[in-house]
């Protein structure tokens, strides 16, 4: 009797803390995916939940990115793709491809290793997804620039110099531009791969905090090598090892009190 008593009152936490999780944004099930022949992502099922940090990490060439390219579908072009499952993202399954692609890329932003800012100035990087959502008027057009480089962190740096070339500003600038041109565009999220590899500590810093501030407003996946980035700033963590999900759960449990010894073993640096 007492054992059922316990039984229920674990059932009743877990159910009350499931309460408490914010609604799912994706939803992953049975995806596999092969680049050829090669099976790069092996069954993997996943939900991805509204603003939240979700960091995905495991070894290089484990599937980390192939995953997170599938979330905007840019995995399509690498060509020899072929794939199976279900990927939904609010509710639609965007694997096929009801869902047009610029509609899906229009709500997911992302942000890569390299900071890639296109060879404009400052504004105009911000002010080009705008403009391409029919965003005319100077005067919003100004205070969307603001706003989002305000976001980003970046808009006292680089307040006086909106109009000179981004390729002016140092590594870490240029990335907090890349995010600040993600979400000019409003998105609902973010994937960020590996975003602060190429940073210093200090601009690596500035970026983490950014995304623990934006994560507010916004979703955001980030795949990282680095695993205290992953329990500094995620709420949720992924661990991926040779195309599967090995364990998926809070980032305090899979740090503190992993259920798969595998975890285990690459969190206390034991391989990979
Ligand atoms: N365009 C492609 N064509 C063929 N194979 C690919 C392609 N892209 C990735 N792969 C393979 O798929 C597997 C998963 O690669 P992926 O880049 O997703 O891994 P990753 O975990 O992100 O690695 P890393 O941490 O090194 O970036 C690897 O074996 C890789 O070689």
């Amino acid at each position: 009797m007492t054992q059922v008593i316990e039984r229920t009152e674990a059932v009743k936490l877990r159910v009350m803390e499931n309460a408490q999780w914010n609604k799912p944004v994706y939803e992953t099930n049975g995806l596999n995916l092969w680049y050829g022949t090669s099976h790069a992502l092996k069954n993997i099922d996943l939900t991805i939940h509204e603003k939240e940090v979700t960091a995905i990490i495991g070894p290089s060439g484990c599937g980390k990115s192939t995953y997170l390219k599938t979330l905007n579908r840019m995995v399509e072009l690498a060509g020899n793709v072929s794939i199976s499952g279900n990927v939904t993202f609010q509710g639609d399954n965007i694997l096929d491809r009801s869902m047009p692609v610029e509609m899906l890329r229009s709500k997911v932003g992302m942000v890569f290793q390299k900071p890639n800012p296109f060879p404009k100035s400052i504004y105009e990087n911000v002010a080009f997804g705008p403009k391409i959502h029919g965003i005319k008027n100077r005067a919003i057009l100004d205070q969307v620039v603001e706003n989002s480089l305000k976001k980003a962190a970046l808009w006292d740096e680089v307040k006086d110099r909106l109009h000179e070339n981004a390729y002016g500003l140092s590594g870490g600038q240029q990335q907090r531009l890349c995010i600040a041109r993600a979400l000019a565009v409003e998105p609902e999220v973010i994937l960020m791969d590996e975003p602060t590899s190429a940073l210093d500590p200090v601009s690596t810093n500035k970026v983490e905090e950014l995304i623990k501030e934006i994560k507010n407003d916004v979703t955001i996946v980030i795949v990282t090598h680095n695993m205290q980035q992953a329990a500094r700033i995620s709420d949720r963590t992924a661990f991926f090892l040779n195309g599967e999900v090995i364990e998926y759960d809070r980032t305090s449990t899979i740090f503190n009190e992993p259920a798969d010894q595998l975890t285990y073993d690459y969190i206390n640096g034991r391989f990979g």
